[in-house]
């Protein structure tokens, strides 16, 4: 390959490339050593319809533990989509290739558990402070038999290497809310990767938005990283002289295309080279020196040999283990490589970890209070004071009072569903890129987002219930009032939930949830009768959790009180047919709907993927 600095590239790559070959020999016993063979990309292209996008082509590299290496091209070359492709971050197209850790096809479980992502756009929790993200994440991540006080030293240290000190007790925050710079939050990113010691560190970007004198800091603390049980790969645009220089090898793409693949040396010019030939529209014809270049046969021979090495040692090692005692070096990458789990911590200890750090920062947050207590305190405000003391009133005349009166209390929670939408549209990242980390499972999320919502509201659903029966001076069960009241809300907040996983967008949410409950509304019972509902429509009433909720809080408002309201000595539950009912079997079919909601909402959030990556 021809330079400016008139020496011979080609010779200088394969004797590295060799020296290379001997340091992944070495390092390989305790590091997981990554493979790149052939490696293609398609996906359904969004510029032409019916026509796949071809975003990498016959991509080969080889990643040794204990090495840096960077994804270097001008922009839309493909980086981001590489470095996806071999950390299984993929959601969407066909890959054809190989992609071996350790000599193997990774499993989601090892590339959850193993591997650190850094990604481009940062995803943290707004209301945590820069240190209780990190605690938080390394209390997820980190083995449960690790006293707290280690994973705070952890912490601190990384707090300390990223230049983070000094903003550790400063909140995240959001666009709404000031927090943390860009820089900062990028720098918090990386330390999310770093908490967890992962094998193979992926960061994508790691220095964009920053200023040239933090990145150089923060790729000095990254490199400071390698050592032989981790192999790093960082996309990188526009590096400094001083970044370029800490990576050990770079990969250069153009147009999803190789064009160079070796020791940086003093190559930084290179980027340049192929960034300007790309917008001339040449890169092509580099690509095309590239494919036929001693330079690719020394890569492409150095991977193969790489991949059998790790597949005579897999198999010798899969020999040696039936004979050996002790757990080696070489053994621990292989249990990782054949982790069982995704997740370090069991469901409930995240579970745990969750509420330790997520709820109680919620339960202190204005922000997240005021739309959640603001609506129900407003309206059994309108409700207690329109109805004061008419609830003993069982005369003919006062029934349309009373019954509008359960219906608005039956009806609320449903209505107020719409507040808990936004949160879980807003932190799908969030969830996405936890979830991808191995932080949690689906399950454990939703268990854990539904019990800070019911928690915060059994007291406060309590106070408003109490004040509201008393005042109307309502006659039945209070704690039937109550529950039905509450149970109510919890369908509201996982219809909420299943709404919000299930719509592509906040602007779909906001419409399909509305128009749902307006629907549950007409069949209730209230607005028509069951005996005037047309035929065609009363299967829609035994689906219709309102009828139940509306239905408990007539008969226990009523029986026993049950005004004669027609000549011919019809009652009004007989009306409604609501005799003959249970009020708690009603009940209990609110419970049933929550926990199918419930379900619904968790299957949701585990299988619908919004994010085409
Ligand atoms: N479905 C698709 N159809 C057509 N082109 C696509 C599709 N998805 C991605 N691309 C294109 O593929 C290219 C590679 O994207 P990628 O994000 O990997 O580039 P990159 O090198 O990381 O860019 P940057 O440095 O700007 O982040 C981009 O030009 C992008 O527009």
């Amino acid at each position: 390959m021809p330079s400016p600095d008139g020496v011979d590239h080609t010779e200088v790559i394969v004797h590295a490339r060799d020296a290379a070959d001997a340091k992944a020999h070495a390092s390989s016993r305790a590091g997981v050593v990554v493979v790149a063979k052939d490696l293609t990309y398609d996906v359904a292209s969004f510029k032409d319809k019916g026509v796949k996008a071809r975003l990498l082509s016959d991509v080969n590299g080889l990643f040794n533990p204990g090495e840096m290496t960077a994804l270097l091209g001008p922009s839309g070359s493909g980086k981001t989509t590489f470095l996806d492709v071999l950390a299984g971050r993929k959601t969407v197209g066909e890959t054809t290739g190989e992609v071996l850790f350790g000599g193997k096809a990774p499993s989601v479980k090892f590339l959850r558990r193993h591997t650190g992502y850094v990604e481009q756009f940062d995803t943290l929790i707004a209301a945590l402070t820069v240190r209780e993200m990190l605690c938080y994440t390394a209390e997820l991540k980190r083995p449960m038999n690790e006293p707290l006080a280690s994973k705070e030293t952890a912490v601190d240290k990384l707090l300390r290497d990223l230049g983070l000190w000094d903003a550790r007790d400063v909140v995240v925050g959001s666009q709404m809310v000031k927090g943390i710079s860009g820089g900062q939050a990028k720098r918090t990113n990386i330390a999310i990767a770093l908490i967890t010691d992962p094998s193979v560190l992926f960061l994508d970007e790691p220095t964009s938005g920053l200023d040239s004198f933090t990145a150089n800091e923060v790729m000095s603390v990254v490199k400071s990283l390698v050592t032989d049980e981790v192999t790093i790969l960082a996309t990188i645009h526009s590096p400094t002289a001083y970044a370029f220089s800490l990576f050990d090898n770079a990969m250069i793409l153009c147009g999803g295309r190789q064009v160079y693949f070796g020791p940086t040396g003093k190559g930084l010019w290179l980027i340049d080279v192929f960034t300007e030939a790309d917008r001339r529209g040449d890169a092509v014809a580099f690509a095309d020196v590239y494919e036929t270049s001693s330079l690719k046969k020394a890569c492409d021979a150095s991977t193969r040999a790489a991949v059998a090495a790790e597949k005579t040692r897999r198999r010798r090692r899969g020999s040696e283990e039936s004979l050996a005692d002790g757990v080696t070096t070489q053994s621990l990458a292989d249990t990782k490589l054949n982790t069982t789990s995704s997740t370090v911590t069991p469901g409930w200890w995240a579970f745990y970890v969750m509420l330790k750090y997520r709820t109680r920062k919620n339960y202190r947050d204005p922000e997240y209070l005021g739309p959640r207590l603001g609506d129900k305190i407003f309206l059994s405000f309108i409700i207690t004071t329109l109805y004061l003391g008419r609830g003993n009133d069982f005369g003919a005349d006062n029934v349309i009072n009373i019954s509008s009166a359960l219906f608005m209390w039956s009806t609320l929670p449903a209505f107020g569903a719409a507040a808990y939408i936004p949160q879980i549209v807003l932190e799908r990242s969030l969830y996405m890129r936890e979830r991808a980390d191995g932080l949690y499972n689906p399950l454990t999320y939703v268990v854990a987002k539904i019990c800070d919502e019911m928690l915060l509201l059994v007291f406060v659903t309590l106070c408003i219930a109490v004040v509201v029966f008393f005042a109307v001076d309502l006659a039945g069960s209070f704690w039937l009032f109550w529950l039905t009241y509450y149970i109510t809300l919890g369908n509201g907040i996982v219809l909420a939930y299943l709404v919000a996983a299930a719509a592509p967008n906040m602007e779909a949410a906001n419409a399909i949830l509305p128009t749902y409950v307006v629907t549950l509304l007409f069949f209730a019972g209230f607005l028509i009768t069951p005996e005037d509902t047309p035929s065609y429509w009363k299967w829609y009433s035994y689906v219709d959790l309102m009828k139940y909720a509306w239905g408990a809080l007539m008969i226990n408002q009523w029986d026993g009180n049950d005004p004669v309201l027609f000549a011919g000595g019809e009652t009004l539950l007989e009306t409604y047919e609501l005799d003959d009912v249970n009020k708690w079997g009603y009940v209990g079919y609110l419970l049933l709907f929550f926990c199918a909601f419930f379900v619904l909402a968790f299957l949701a959030l585990k299988h619908i993927n919004h994010s085409k990556r």
